[in-house]
């Protein structure tokens, strides 16, 4: 078992040999089993292809005998036809194998990517804080390519070229044993000799991976923060970054050729010999001691054709150990503990008012690094309640743990007088709305978007959300209305346009319990006060938790926490925290005077621009 697993990008430089048995011994026995039907059809018709071969070498030598030595017009009929009879068999071996294999492969990489993502639902929140995307996609991907792949070669090297091989040789000394001698000692010189070349190819296949790995985690990046990218001028320092590391890509990939190519002269080169002495003996045998030529065509026809499978077994252990790699990583993501445990046993959360209440509760995200420090809140149902205070104080924490992504490390929070640990993270979820500042619309139209709110509404019930978030107009608006495709992160549409579809997402829902974080804060004024007056009537008999850096937004509440340091230093209504002249009215004072600033440099602008007119 692989409790924890390393950046793809710290991937460990070596595996030892036992890590890479028990990872081939885990595919075996899991996806291997699974499928030994397939298998052994695959195996089935390589045995086949492997022996129609072998019987090919085998009838060179009644080939010529037949036309050289003593013509017989009926032999050459004969010879010809089980030639013809042996292609057809391996023909259709080949096609049965390739499409049985194809099969095999295909259902075992969708296996493991459903079992890979079912898995990655059963992860917290903290688990897809720590990790890269590329990371993560790129296990998913090549893990399940190279589960099947490992499995694959594995199977086509004992079926196919093992056994050909072992044929081949077979016919060779059985039509000439001191001839195959000759042959078959320059072989293990072969193998022996591509072993150091193996270890070699290894190493630089590692460094090759880890700069791929970076290289995709640092283009996505780029591709996904190209808003960040053009506006600060970033393209030519990320230009020179991708650069680097695909030229460490392209530089690994060479030298691996060239590794890898040095096998071919050395197989080359001592299969050159093996036929040189096969050709030096047996002419010798033919011309001096009175042998047949048939014999000497199948030895050396038997050699030719084992030449192939030899070669790509000499490789086998350089391939293996790249899939072996790559199934390793697809079974250190599966073996890290789910840790959202299943917990659908557990009861599930009744549906009440919506009280919302923080007892003493005390959370960190990292050990020794506490975020809430003892933390006490209340918010009322049907109530506004605001959560404001410097920037790191713990506000999105405070929502992070209502929603169960994380659990205190002690106190208590609740709904409705329940501990929420003590219930399903399913049914205490259905009971909140979260709309915070970085909506997420998932790629499809803007009707299947509203519709994740509720499985299983009905278009009317899509469209009545739509137009309680006054997003009905504007969607209209749009040439295919509903049926528009939003883009990838919903990047066709604008902020408010994309705030307000996630709030008849969250209308739709229809929780008792709505979390607003900075809601409208990426929002022009005109964007926002329309975001706001959807917002206000969702907000109505709700219990409503805010949370807010624009305190504007946030004088009607009808409470105002203001959270620092994992505690709430004071509360109350706006004007009772004004009339305390603490924390809020500093926080009130400073930010006053900023909006004042610039709306003064706003109209000194106007002015010298009414003056330059
Ligand atoms: N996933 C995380 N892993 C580790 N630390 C985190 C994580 N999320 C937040 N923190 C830390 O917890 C502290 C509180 O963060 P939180 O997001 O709750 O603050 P906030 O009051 O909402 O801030 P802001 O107003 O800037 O959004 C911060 O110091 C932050 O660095």
């Amino acid at each position: 078992m692989f409790m924890s697993f390393q950046p793809l990008d710290r991937l460990r430089a070596s595996m030892d040999k036992s890590e890479s048995f028990s990872v081939l011994r885990r595919l075996f026995l899991a996806d291997g089993r699974r499928h030994w039907k397939g298998y052994a059809t695959a195996f089935a018709f390589m045995g086949l292809m492997a022996f129609s071969t072998a019987g090919m070498a085998w009838l060179m030598r009644d080939a010529v005998n037949t036309i050289f030595v003593t013509p017989t017009f009926w032999g050459v009929w004969m010879v010809a036809l089980g030639v013809m009879g042996l292609s057809l068999v391996k023909g259709v071996s080949a096609y049965g194998q390739n499409v049985t294999m194809a099969r095999v492969g295909n259902r075992i990489v969708a296996d493991n990517q459903k079992k890979v993502f079912d898995h990655l639902l059963g992860q917290d929140i903290s688990y897809f804080a720590a990790r890269h995307t590329a990371d993560i996609s790129m296990r998913l991907q090549n893990g399940a390519n190279s589960a099947r792949d490992a499995l694959n070669l594995v199977i086509t090297s004992i079926g196919r070229d093992a056994l050909s091989l072992v044929s081949l040789v077979s016919v060779a000394v059985v039509q000439d044993p001191s001839l195959a001698l000759v042959a078959v000692v320059l072989m293990p010189a072969a193998v022996i000799g591509t072993r150091k070349l193996i270890k070699k190819a290894k190493s630089i296949f590692r460094k090759e991976f880890a700069s791929g790995v970076k290289l995709s985690s640092i283009t996505l990046e780029v591709i996904q923060g190209m808003r960040t990218v053009k506006a600060y001028g970033l393209e030519e320092t990320m230009r020179g970054r991708v650069h680097t590391y695909v030229n460490d890509v392209e530089r690994a990939a060479n030298k691996l050729v060239r590794t890898q190519a040095k096998s071919s002269p050395l197989m080359e080169t001592l299969g050159g010999f093996a036929i040189g002495g096969v050709i030096l003996y047996a002419g010798y045998n033919v011309m001096f001691v009175g042998k047949s030529p048939g014999e000497f065509f199948s030895v050396l026809t038997a050699l030719l054709l084992a030449y192939e499978p030899a070669k790509r077994l000499a490789r086998f252990h350089v391939d293996l150990t790249a899939h072996v790699i790559g199934a390793h990583m697809l079974f250190e993501m599966l073996d890290l503990p789910a840790a959202e445990t299943d917990d659908a046993a557990r009861p599930s959360l009744p549906a009440g008012a919506g009280r919302v209440a923080f007892e003493d509760v005390v959370f960190g995200y990292r050990p020794g690094e506490p975020v809430l420090r003892g933390f006490n809140f209340v918010a009322e149902p049907g109530q506004t309640t605001a959560l404001v205070g410097p920037s790191g104080g713990g506000k999105t924490t405070v929502i992070n743990l209502i929603e169960r992504f994380y659990s205190p490390a002690s106190g208590v929070v609740s709904i409705d007088g329940n501990d929420v640990t003590q219930f399903n993270r399913h049914s205490v979820r259905a009971l909140t709305a979260l709309v915070s500042q970085d909506v997420y619309l998932f790629s499809g139209t803007v009707r299947e978007n509203i519709g994740f709110g509720r499985e299983g509404a009905s278009e009317d019930e899509i469209i009545a959300a739509a137009k309680a978030a006054y997003a009905h107009d504007f969607i209209m608006g749009f040439e295919n209305g509903y049926d528009t495709h939003v883009g990838e992160h919903g990047a066709q549409l604008s902020g408010g346009q994309r705030q307000r579809i996630a709030i008849a997402r969250a209308f739709l829902k229809n929780a008792p319990i709505l979390l607003l974080d900075e809601a409208t804060a990426a929002l022009d004024s005109e964007s926002e006060a329309e975001v706001q007056k959807a917002l206000q009537k969702l907000q109505a008999s709700r219990t409503t938790i805010v949370i807010a850096h624009r305190l504007q937004t946030v004088v009607r509440a009808d409470r105002i926490c203001v959270v620092e340091h994992g505690q709430i230093a004071e509360s109350g209504r706006h004007d009772e925290l004004m009339a305390r002249r603490g924390r809020y009215y500093n926080f009130y004072q400073v930010q006053f005077a900023h909006e004042h600033e610039q709306d003064a440099a706003g109209e000194v602008q106007a002015e010298e621009a009414r003056l330059t007119a």
